[in-house]
């Protein structure tokens, strides 16, 4: 049975942010992620979690303006400086949470652009030189370009040579296997050859980004072949419920 994590940026939204914790433990899971904690005091998420027993699977560093619609700063060599500020943010937040992997969006760029490249592996190597210490991996994760265009890090093969290249004992891959169904389909495939490289998992049926199971794909099996290759890592619920987050949580039953 995998290690489910809540997704409280996308489900129990029928609860304010800080009362989905309680919601997350009450409906039966013992970790939780989300994209960001920054509006909050980095206090209020660690009691949050203590308050409710639950572990901190994962969260983002500050992407920039997401309102704006910047979706991560490590392509962008004019704000480096705003960058590593985010990772000095982003450590102080993990050292209230106990979260041990930061996943870095790399913002938007064209996959041959080598200023944007150069920007990001050098963004990377930063991040985890600072993490390193506090034992945090730091993550990329490869998006579709349907729901976000324009963004850089959108392959796997792409995820994979960079983790190559940097050689980085902290830099890892999330593997989320909406986004991989997208991009590539072969999910099984892709989670075996590169499970050596994976810290982070994410599922959501496609194409609505819905409870799994619901979807093209066969999520449980899935599942079940990932807990058959031995990952014992954390698999973040980052779906939408089609209709109340309580009403859908029964696919997890099947597992
Ligand atoms: O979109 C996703 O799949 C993510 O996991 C990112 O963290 C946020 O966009
Ligand atoms: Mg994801």
């Amino acid at each position: 049975m995998p290690r489910l994590a809540a997704n409280l940026s996308m489900m129990f939204h029928e609860w304010p942010f800080l009362e989905r914790f309680k919601a997350a433990k009450e409906a039966g899971f013992t970790a939780v992620e989300y994209l960001f904690p920054y509006e909050h005091p980095a206090e209020a998420m660690g009691a949050a979690l203590q308050d409710n027993d639950l572990t901190q699977a994962l969260f983002n560093l500050p992407p920039g303006d997401w309102a704006a619609g910047e979706r991560g700063l490590a392509t962008q060599p004019a704000r480096r400086d705003e960058f590593r500020t985010g990772v000095a943010t982003a450590l102080r937040y993990a050292a209230a949470t106990g979260v041990k992997r930061l996943h870095v969006m790399s913002g938007h760029g064209a996959s041959d652009d080598k200023a944007a490249r150069a920007a990001y592996a050098d963004a990377l190597r930063f991040a985890c030189d600072q993490a390193g210490p506090a034992g945090i991996e730091i993550l990329i994760e490869p998006i579709n370009g349907r729901d976000m265009p324009g963004y850089f890090m959108n392959d796997f093969d792409l995820a994979v040579d960079l983790i190559t290249e940097l050689g980085l004992p902290n830099l890892k891959l999330q593997f989320d296997i909406y986004h991989r169904q997208i991009i590539r389909g072969d999910v099984l495939t892709g989670l075996k050859t590169l499970l050596p490289l994976i810290a982070h998992v994410q599922i959501a049926s496609v194409p609505a980004r819905a409870e799994p199971g619901s979807g093209e794909l066969d999520d449980i099996r899935v599942l079940q072949e990932l807990d058959a290759l031995g990952y014992t890592g954390f698999v973040g619920c980052e779906y939408r419920p089609a209709a109340g987050t309580l009403a859908g949580l029964a696919w997890r039953e099947k597992l």
